[in-house]
């Protein structure tokens, strides 16, 4: 099926149609698999409002259901797996009980956070929005999370990027999703061509599905990128067969990537990056480096340039300034539930899920090997104990006030940590900025330590971390 667009089927509810706790207002839109419609709690409880998203998993041919199954399973298993706060959250799954109206009955419904928009539509109004720089580091950001916690997204594109009531947003629709085992994961046979790379496009389906990467995430992010930036798809064409035939003339070598003029140079650099032709040509520009070249891209130029020009530490008044910025754009990864027996299984209605916290874990929580694995690949993780135990503060970005800044550790205020875990990726895949400088006050100052790349170590009683930032060398 790759190579056709999806086409939009809808599932029909009517207005007022009770189901749980919910009852719904009106549809929001149809994908190729299912419709959203938005819902208001009809009894207490938070939230008051959500988006059912129907997937007619009771009805169809045998055929189509084992396909509608598979999708919303993989669906409900990323959302239930990985919470994190660049992802749509759900809140719980319900099946449809009604036999009095057939095309429902069955169905499963997954209750999500509301969203205001998609950027999908936010481009139709605005084709080049003046905050894209913000959007797509965000959009970064939920590919780390997403990559970090073992999956492949597999559809991004601005249909599947929501818009939330305070701006943010949220990468979406994962019944595409595949989870990693090892480099690679098995997807199921469809993708969105203008957003597909091409060693998607004419690869085989084996019995397991599609192989894919987290480089064609990667290619999916170049493409949105340029599209945010420009208003315009780096491959043009009045058609998807048009693009389709640029896109191979490209893959073949017989043309050039020509990106829109106006693109800014360091823009230009990375959506290139992006959109190397091939998955080994791509590789080495994993989501966490590219969020870490984005963000940059947002830093004042002399504050920016001096650190990427010379490998030291950053001053203290360079520092101040970066602080500023890359305050806003670090997050904190939400708690990494993978081993949590609340997260396995399709069937069982999941807990309610609330705003990942600033630190995850358990105080009582005993260290063990295991410990400091709760750390996400691509974060820096402090822990309240010796040896990983404990709770735990990550971050995936610099930090310049814990207890005060845009990631907050609530546990910072009143504990040292005793742990550390430099578990960002390191200098083989092409990452510059892979040591974690400790600070014993906020805006990174008065140093107390440095974790190089894969570093596990116990700490000092005492030592107070206050701010940090990834530098190019603990020297
Ligand atoms: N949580 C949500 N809040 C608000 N709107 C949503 C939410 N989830 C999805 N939508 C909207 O509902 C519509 C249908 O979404 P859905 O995920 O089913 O399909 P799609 O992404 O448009 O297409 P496809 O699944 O074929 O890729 C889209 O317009 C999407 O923006």
């Amino acid at each position: 099926m790759t190579g056709q667009e999806r086409r939009p089927s809808t599932v029909a509810v009517p207005e007022g149609y009770e189901i749980g706790s919910w009852r719904v207002e009106r549809l929001l839109g149809s994908g190729g698999f299912g419709s959203v419609y938005t819902a208001s709690r009809s009894t207490a409880g938070e939230p008051r409002r959500a988006a059912l998203k129907f997937l007619p998993t009771g009805t169809r041919t045998p055929r189509q259901l084992r396909h509608l199954r598979d999708l919303a399973e993989r669906e409900i298993e990323v959302l239930r797996r990985v919470r994190a706060p660049r992802l749509i959250r759900m809140h719980e799954v319900l099946t449809v009980d009604d036999p009095a109206s057939p095309d429902l009955d069955g169905a499963t419904v997954l209750v999500l956070d509301h969203a205001e928009t998609s950027l999908d539509h936010v481009l139709t109004r605005s084709p080049r929005p003046p905050s894209a720089p913000a959007l797509l580091t965000q959009i970064c950001e939920g590919l780390v999370q997403l990559h970090g916690a073992g999956w492949v997204h597999g559809d991004l594109k601005p249909g599947n990027v929501l818009v939330m009531a305070d701006g943010t947003i949220r990468l979406a629709d994962f019944n595409m999703a595949a989870q990693l085992e090892g480099t690679h994961a098995y997807a199921p046979g469809f993708a969105t061509p203008d957003f597909t790379p091409p060693e998607l496009l004419w690869s085989d389906i084996t019995e397991r599905g599609r192989l894919v990467r987290p480089t064609a995430d990667i290619w999916a992010f170049g493409v949105l990128a340029h599209l945010v930036l420009t208003g315009s798809m780096p491959l043009p064409g009045p058609t998807a067969a048009a693009r389709r035939t640029a896109l191979t003339h490209y893959v073949r070598g017989e043309q050039e990537l020509r990106l829109a003029p106006e693109l800014p140079s360091a823009w230009r650099e990375i959506i290139r990056d992006c959109l190397a032709p091939s998955h080994d040509a791509r590789v080495s520009h994993d989501a966490r480096s590219l969020l870490r070249r984005v963000e940059r891209l947002q830093l004042p130029a002399e504050a920016a340039g001096p650190r990427r020009r010379k490998r030291v530490l950053l001053s203290a008044a360079l520092v101040t300034a970066v602080c500023a910025v890359a305050a806003g754009t670090a997050f904190l990864l939400g708690p990494d539930d993978r081993n949590s027996p609340t997260a396995k299984g399709a069937d069982t209605p999941s807990a309610p899920v609330g705003t990942p916290p600033a630190s995850v874990g358990t105080p009582s929580a005993p260290a063990s090997p295991v410990a400091y694995d709760r750390c996400i690949p691509g974060s820096v993780c402090f822990f309240t104990e010796p040896d990983g135990g404990g709770r735990m503060c990550a971050w995936v970005g610099d930090e310049a006030d814990w207890l005060a800044g845009k990631n907050v550790c609530s546990w910072a205020t009143a504990t040292s940590p005793r742990s550390v875990f430099n578990n960002g990726k390191g200098a083989s895949l092409g990452e510059i900025f892979t040591n974690v400088t400790y600070f014993a006050e906020r805006h990174l100052k008065n140093q107390l330590g440095c974790v190089p790349p894969g570093t596990r170590r116990n700490l000092d009683a005492g030592v107070n971390p206050r701010s940090h930032v990834w530098t190019e060398s603990c020297a």
